[in-house]
């Protein structure tokens, strides 16, 4: 097993919104760098921690993790669409070792991932088959969410299984850091919204545009200082990094959810794909050291923007 590890915030506004062009090439920069060292480490496989923003998985059936099988993008805000390469005899292996090491973990015949997954497949390489890759759902938006040592508990398992897995593997986090933007909550959704949280599958091309276009409006509101929606939180997102580039992940494990979404926001919960993949990279090599790290606050991607790549601390340079 050799590993590396790339964790990055995703926006599906990136091709939606009004940032400077000072600001995309700024984040441009950053995305070439994560490219270029995952094209160096150059995988034969991708294990993808990401979220779902109620698309893929509903409270009709919530699990707090998912290891796919085999996994479909559905194509939200232009995000490539279609089957992704899942090597599914190995994810079979992942998904009983993880059960065996002792944390309970759903698994999918039949995933459907959104622009949480897909994102970091288009920017590091160019599209969802361009590598095969095993996509690890993480509840990260519907509360209540599972304790944060847990999510520790889930990334180690992983890692214990990629320790003896004779393959190159890159690590992806996809999403975070603070950000709130305008998803429906259970506990205030209106009618037409709590059907969309508990099976909102497959929406008509109509409904899925209204959707999409109110995050955008939003976005645009809150770049100018006009949305009703918390704050981008930089020093709680600067505090986070580095508690995870320090090793010490046994500090986050008594964050609780409700301090984490009153800090830094409702969305802020997919650090919990950085928390899940730090903690199998640790598990599987030891110590790591973090060999590129970008931080941005971008409001009109409603985004604490980061991208870090890491990798084992007796790799070569
Ligand atoms: O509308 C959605 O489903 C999600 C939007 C969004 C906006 C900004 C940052 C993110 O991580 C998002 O998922
Ligand atoms: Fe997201």
């Amino acid at each position: 097993m050799t590993l590396a590890l790339v964790n990055m915030s995703h926006s599906p506004l990136l091709q939606f919104s009004e940032a400077s062009r000072e600001v995309l090439d700024d984040l441009d920069g950053a995305f070439g760098a994560a490219r270029r060292f995952a094209a160096d480490f150059d995988p034969d496989l991708i294990v993808l921690f990401a979220p779902d923003h109620y698309n893929g998985f509903f409270y009709e059936l919530m699990p707090q993790f998912c290891i796919g099988y085999e996994a479909t993008g559905v194509g939200d805000y232009d995000s490539e669409a279609g089957p992704l390469d899942v090597p599914t005899e190995i994810a079979q292996r992942l998904a009983a070792s993880v059960l065996v090491d002792g944390v309970d973990c759903a698994i999918s015949l039949k995933m459907e991932v959104d622009h949480g997954a897909v994102q970091p497949l288009e920017i590091l390489f160019g599209g969802i088959t361009a590598k095969p890759v095993i996509p690890i759902f993480v509840n990260c938006v519907a509360p209540p969410f599972a304790p944060m040592r847990r999510v520790g508990a889930f990334g180690r398992a992983v890692g214990n299984f990629l320790r003896d897995l004779d393959a190159r593997v890159l690590l992806i986090g996809s999403g975070g850091l603070s950000h709130d933007p305008p998803v429906p909550q259970i506990v205030t959704a209106t009618e037409e919204q709590r059907k969309l949280l508990l099976n909102g599958r497959h929406p008509t091309a109509a409904a899925r545009a209204a959707r999409q276009q109110r995050v955008i409006d939003a976005a645009k509101a809150f770049a100018r200082g006009e949305a009703n929606i918390r704050d981008l939180n930089p020093k709680w997102d600067r505090e986070f990094m580095s508690i995870l580039s320090s090793g010490q992940l046994d500090r986050l494990d008594d964050w609780t959810a409700e301090e984490m979404a009153a800090e830094a926001g409702k969305s802020c919960h997919e650090v919990r794909t950085w928390v899940a993949s730090h903690n199998a990279m640790k598990a599987a090599v030891g110590e790591y050291r973090s060999t590129f790290s970008y931080y941005r606050p971008i409001p009109e991607l409603i985004a604490g923007f980061g991208v870090t790549t890491v990798l084992p601390v007796d790799a070569g340079a």
